[in-house]
């Protein structure tokens, strides 16, 4: 591949338009009547598949499920536990680009701790491209329980 193909984070063109269309797509399904807020994520997986999410949203209000932590669970059930991210998608269909929350970046980090996270804000609005180390910094790892387990067992 040319190197002019490739943009920063070695995604190519094409993988950062798949992912902006289906992030988007995604968040058209959004079920969101009470916040109005459209939702879509789109990882992209180190086998070069691609699994989206949106956000549902429930009249308790307490038990809405972010498009980002959607996603992931239907990627572990459809590819199986060893997922690993390669980049994350997020689009809002609300002309601002919004940051996943801090339960979405514990959750994406337990499957990818340098992923690349792409922020599209709708129509017009350019991307905010960040990595999820950076989102995350110091966060809550596997390898914590580890060191924990191997002095209790
Ligand atoms: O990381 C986030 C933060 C918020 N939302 C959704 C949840 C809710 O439906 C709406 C407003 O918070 O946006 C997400 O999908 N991901
Ligand atoms: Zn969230």
């Amino acid at each position: 591949m040319s190197q002019a193909a490739l943009q920063s984070a070695d995604l190519t063109i094409t993988e950062r338009e798949n992912l902006r269309v289906l992030a988007t797509t995604a968040a058209e399904r959004s079920y969101s009547p009470y916040s109005h807020f459209r939702v879509g994520a789109a990882l992209l997986l180190t086998d070069g598949s691609i699994v989206t999410g949106c956000n549902v949203e429930n009249c308790s209000y307490r038990l809405t499920s972010c498009a980002e932590q959607g996603a992931i669970a239907r990627a572990v059930a459809e590819h199986g536990p060893k997922i690993r991210l390669r980049a994350v998608a997020v689009a809002n269909l609300n002309n601002a680009a919004s940051m996943p929350c801090g339960a979405c970046r514990q959750t994406l980090t337990e499957f990818g701790d340098d992923a690349t996270i792409i922020l599209y804000p709708g129509e017009n609005g350019a991307p905010k491209e960040t990595t999820l180390g950076e989102l995350l910094p110091h966060a809550f790892r596997p390898e914590h329980l580890e060191s924990h387990h191997s002095r209790t067992s």
